[in-house]
């Protein structure tokens, strides 16, 4: 499961006149890509949808719940959050920072287990930063960081995955592996959200788009009907050159 219900929401972006009202549901299976310039409220909506920032108006359901009738705890076992920007609060290592992920499923002062142990291995075995589970955060380059905070989420194995421009820092390899990892979420029954700023990626990996417009509209609905290059020149205010690789569309600046 991790049906994520959007129902006449506004987010908040500080400032802003309301913009659109959302209406939509991330359904399991899906992928949903959100695409939009800087500033565009992406984050904010990603945020909202999280439970860490209340909107204007409208409600969230996970699952059918009602999010903002749910504790944290309940809502970390629902939706897992990749970040977009993260802070070492304390020195901890790799293994203990992927640990973390275990944390809504295990009592207050209950220690992890074997078995919690097991799916943090197996997570940074997936993202390839098993070989530095012993190193500190701190001394990870930015794209190790990356895949250590998805490896978190793995471990932590949401239903719906809430993810800020997933391949941030990431090489080529790696951010297809993580696009991968995404799209197997949803094979598997889950559902995933995700802000990208790399349209070949959107268009490669999401079935889903929604449009965030710098002035707060939006528009959304199955990725090929929204992959289109007048729309997405309107959205970045951007000309685009548009060719077909494989069956979808690649998209560069056109100078
Ligand atoms: N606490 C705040 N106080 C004032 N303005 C804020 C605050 N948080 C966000 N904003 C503003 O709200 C707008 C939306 O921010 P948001 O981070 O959601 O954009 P975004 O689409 O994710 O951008 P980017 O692509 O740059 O990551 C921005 O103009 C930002 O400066």
């Amino acid at each position: 499961m991790g049906r994520l219900e959007i129902h006449e929401l506004v987010i908040d972006v500080p400032g802003r006149a309301d913009g659109a009202t959302l209406t939509l549901t991330v359904e399991p299976g899906q992928v949903w890509g959100i695409l939009g310039p800087n500033g565009a409220g992406k984050t904010t909506l990603l945020h909202t949808l999280a439970g860490l920032r209340a909107p204007r108006s409208g409600e969230i359901r996970v699952d059918g719940q009602l999010l903002a009738s749910l504790g944290r705890r309940k809502v970390a076992r629902l939706l897992g959050l990749v970040f977009q920007e993260r802070h070492d609060g304390f020195p901890a290592t790799v293994r203990e920072t992927a640990l973390i992920g275990r944390h809504p499923w295990l009592s207050p002062w209950q220690m992890e287990g074997a078995d919690d142990l097991r799916l943090a291995e197996a997570a940074l075995n997936r993202l390839d930063v098993a070989h530095l589970s012993d190193r500190l955060v701190s001394t990870l380059s930015g794209g190790e960081r990356q895949r250590l905070a998805i490896a978190t989420v793995l471990t932590q194995a949401p239903r719906l995955w809430l993810a800020d421009e997933p391949t941030n820092h990431l090489d080529l390899h790696h951010q297809s592996a993580v696009m991968d990892l995404l799209a197997e979420q949803a094979a598997e029954g889950g559902s995933v959200l995700m802000c990208l700023h790399d349209l070949n990626l959107a268009a490669r990996w999401c079935d889903h788009l929604l449009l965030l417009y710098p002035d707060g509209e939006a528009c959304w609905g199955a990725a090929e009907t929204m992959l289109v290059p007048s729309a997405l020149e309107r959205l970045y205010g951007q000309r685009l050159a548009t060719a077909w690789v494989d069956g979808a569309p690649v998209f560069v600046p056109a100078r």
